[in-house]
């Protein structure tokens, strides 16, 4: 099923569009006039050189960051200044570069955190095991086991994270991110500090995400071997702009992109 074949037959529409954004903190230019656009059921990796602004425009896309200029546009509605939890709401869930888990809770505590957003009655109602909230909380708890199974975490379920590998925690954290039902998951990083087995789980289990739900997926990644096995298309970022667009093989073989890599100096740098 991971065929490229069987993935093209499956991205369909544009469900996000970047038009020309730009996000400065003060004299820095984080993103500068950027551009992309994300469709339904693929797998679009961002990549770039250190400080290029591939977190900077994640942080965009799910309303922590609000870009002085351009429009982001998320399932054909243009969206004005979105909070996170509101891009949660609308179906956008993501994990973090440095894990953002409770240590102190368990892994099945932590997944559940992530189905607050689908949780009609408060957290206070849960707490108390209030009749209709304890119905509720039954039927969240059983999606959350499903994710538990998924990821293949059953064994560490009521182990606090903080004593966790740190892949485990990392798979947490991307069961804490499904929980969500999310339809757009935004991946900071997901292999950053493994070692190649964890690696090739964390490649086995989002190739599965996507397959088996089909949930579009964007991730910024520094593994190219790994960019290149996951991804339809990449967008790459080199000091806040975007300098190519394509499938793996287009944006290996840019020149540009090459440059960046290398570290090659820029115009406006040689000019300084
Ligand atoms: N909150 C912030 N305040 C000020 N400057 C910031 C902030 N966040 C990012 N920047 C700056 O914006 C630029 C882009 O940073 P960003 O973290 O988006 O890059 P990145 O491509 O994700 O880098 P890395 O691969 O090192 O994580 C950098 O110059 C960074 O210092």
């Amino acid at each position: 099923m991971h065929t490229p074949e069987a993935r093209a037959r499956r991205i369909g529409e544009v469900i996000l569009d970047v038009q020309n954004i730009t996000l400065r903190f003060g004299g820095v230019v984080a993103n500068s006039n950027v551009s992309f656009d994300i469709r339904k059921g693929e797998i679009r990796a961002i990549i770039g050189p250190n400080g290029a602004g591939k977190s900077s425009m994640l942080n965009v896309i799910n309303g922590f960051y609000h870009p002085q200029e351009g429009t982001i546009t998320w399932k054909g509605k243009a969206r004005t200044k979105m909070q996170p939890h509101e891009a949660a709401a609308t179906g956008i869930a993501r994990t973090f570069q440095n894990i953002a888990l409770f240590r102190g809770m368990s892994t099945l505590d932590n997944i559940m955190t992530g189905r607050v957003t689908k949780m009609k009655r408060g957290l206070l109602a849960h707490a108390l095991h209030w009749g209709p909230a304890l119905k509720e909380e039954i039927e969240h708890r059983s999606f959350v086991e499903q994710v538990i199974d998924f990821l293949e975490i059953q064994h560490i379920r009521n182990v606090p994270v903080g004593r966790l590998p740190y892949g485990l925690q990392k798979r947490v954290e991307l069961g804490r991110a499904l929980a969500a039902e999310p339809e757009l998951l935004l991946l900071d990083e997901p292999m950053a500090g493994m070692n190649l087995e964890e690696k090739e789980d964390m490649s086995r289990f989002i190739l599965d995400v996507n397959d088996e739900f089909g949930t579009t997926i964007a991730l910024i990644e520094h593994d190219m071997g790994v960019v290149m096995d996951l991804s339809d298309r990449v967008v790459v970022l080199d000091h806040g702009s975007k300098i190519a667009d394509g499938t793996p093989e287009e944006v290996q073989s840019d020149q540009r992109v090459i440059d960046a890599y290398l570290g090659v100096a820029h115009d406006d740098e040689e000019e300084a």
